[in-house]
């Protein structure tokens, strides 16, 4: 309608817009009319199918990655859609501003002041449409789904087929020639702009460079313009621009769909960067954190905190009699044992690499913290690394699997530091396997 209006406002009826032109140019007159009015229904295809043809485009990129859902689906979807309403939001009110720069300086208000008035108040008309869909993208997305559906293309098409017609006009109206100039250098910049904007749509990025493009590109060819260049540029622009669509969208969704991945997996990402694949526990990169925050939490609370060692004795000997494949199955058993042992959700079980292992018990009293490290050393003596639970072929060990255990005991207070507690436990640990193995050493930081 507003296109209509523009078109119409040159001249005093709908059928005389180009009065002012040499009458032998009246088929421009029906070109244009033709051409409006294709605009308007390619127009109304394009928009009712504008979220329609998106989810097709994102369905068939998703469809063989068996990662996405429906509800991955949907998520992207709403993702695009509020990228092209923010994306898209201040061009629309850079249309307006060229107007008035183009308008209020020069005399086109005196030598056009229909065509003047109907496209400013278009133009300010769209801009001020263009609000809701600025600051409420989410309240009309998901509430009034058919108002972003029909109402966001109409509104972001709109000035851009506006703008277009008044491209050509410039070419078949000769009182606007003097304009011609900077109303092609906008049409070429926001086309480039609108381009970028879109971009996660590539049915709107297309309906939007057509609509700058394909009208003074027809009216250009059918008025059999003397400026063949001119012509030329608008067809190769348009090429450019349908090639630069295609790239960058593909690009777009990309990132898109890997942002999505990563944060799908992002728990499970970290859930494998703090685990210890073999024992099944927590690795070091864990611990370290976690103790550096318990020391805090401890030093806060005034309470206890005992940091334990542990270190398979004899380790070397289990894998050259058994094998290296057996020396896994142990400290993956060993794992287990701690796990069934060490249980509160506050304690922090880990493996350190090799065969040595760290646990962080908070809140726990010293008598109780021996108590668990005996636990221990019992639980895994009994675990003969011949037996069936351990899958051992032979029946006949002499490397009996047992553990060692340093033990800091500690109350932290703010200038503890969480490496001390870890460098006193592997002293005790040390005297530990001094003492003849097996066995729980003590250290008391009190
Ligand atoms: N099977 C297996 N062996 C490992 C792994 N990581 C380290 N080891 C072996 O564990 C052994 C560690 O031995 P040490 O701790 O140096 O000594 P030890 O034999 O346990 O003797 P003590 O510590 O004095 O009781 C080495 O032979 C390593 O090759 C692993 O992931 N799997």
């Amino acid at each position: 309608m507003l296109v209509a209006l523009a078109l119409n406002s040159v001249g005093n009826s709908p059928f005389n817009i180009v009065s002012t032109i040499n009458s032998h140019l009246l088929h421009i007159h029906l070109m244009l009319y033709m051409l409006k009015t294709c605009s308007l229904f390619a127009f109304l295809v394009w928009y009712q199918r504008f979220i329609a043809v998106q989810k097709t485009e994102i369905i068939k990129t998703l469809q063989a990655d068996p990662n996405f859902d429906e509800a991955n689906i949907n998520e992207l979807l709403y993702q695009s859609n509020r990228d092209i309403a923010k994306r898209s939001s201040t061009g629309s009110y850079i249309y307006l501003l060229i107007w008035f720069a183009l308008v209020l300086p020069s005399n086109l208000w005196q030598v056009n002041s229909n065509l003047s008035i109907i496209v400013t108040c278009a133009f300010l008309l769209l801009a001020c449409l263009r609000l809701p869909y600025v600051f409420k993208f989410d309240s009309i997305y998901l509430k009034f789904p058919g108002v972003w559906r029909y109402g966001f293309p109409l509104i972001v098409l709109s000035p851009a087929l506006m703008w277009g017609t008044l491209c050509s006009l410039c070419f078949v109206i000769p009182k606007l020639e003097p304009y011609a100039l900077i109303i092609i250098i906008s049409t070429a910049g926001l086309t480039g702009g609108g381009v970028a904007a879109l971009i996660p749509s590539r049915f709107l990025t297309i309906g939007l460079f057509s609509a700058f493009l394909v009208p003074p590109f027809i009216t250009l060819v059918v008025t059999q313009h003397e400026n063949v260049s001119l012509t030329l540029v608008f067809a190769i622009y348009w090429l450019g621009m349908y090639s630069t669509t295609n790239e960058q969208h593909a690009q777009y969704w990309k990132a898109l769909k890997d942002s999505l991945f990563i944060k799908n997996h992002a728990k499970e990402l970290e859930h494998l960067n703090n685990m210890d694949e073999l024992s099944g526990l927590k690795n070091k990169r864990y611990f370290n954190k976690a103790l550096m925050q318990n020391v805090k939490l401890a030093a806060r609370a005034s309470g206890p905190l005992a940091v334990m060692l542990l270190d398979i004795d004899n380790f070397k000997q289990i894998n050259d009699k058994y094998g290296h494949l057996v020396g896994d199955v142990s400290i993956h058993k060993l794992g287990e044992v701690l796990k069934s042992i060490v249980k509160r959700d506050t304690d922090v079980v880990a493996r350190f690499g090799g065969d040595e292992f760290a646990i962080i018990l908070p809140s726990q009293d010293k008598q109780r913290c021996v108590e668990i490290g005996e636990s221990i050393c019992r639980a895994v003596a009994s675990l003969n690394p011949s037996s069936p639970e351990t899958s051992l072929v032979d029946q006949s060990p002499q490397v009996k699997f047992t553990v060692s255990i340093g033990l800091c005991f500690s109350m932290p207070t703010s200038s503890t530091h969480h490496n001390d507690l870890v460098e006193q436990a592997d002293h005790a640990l040390y005297e530990a396997k001094h003492q003849g193995k097996n066995r729980v050493v003590v250290v008391d930081n009190h």
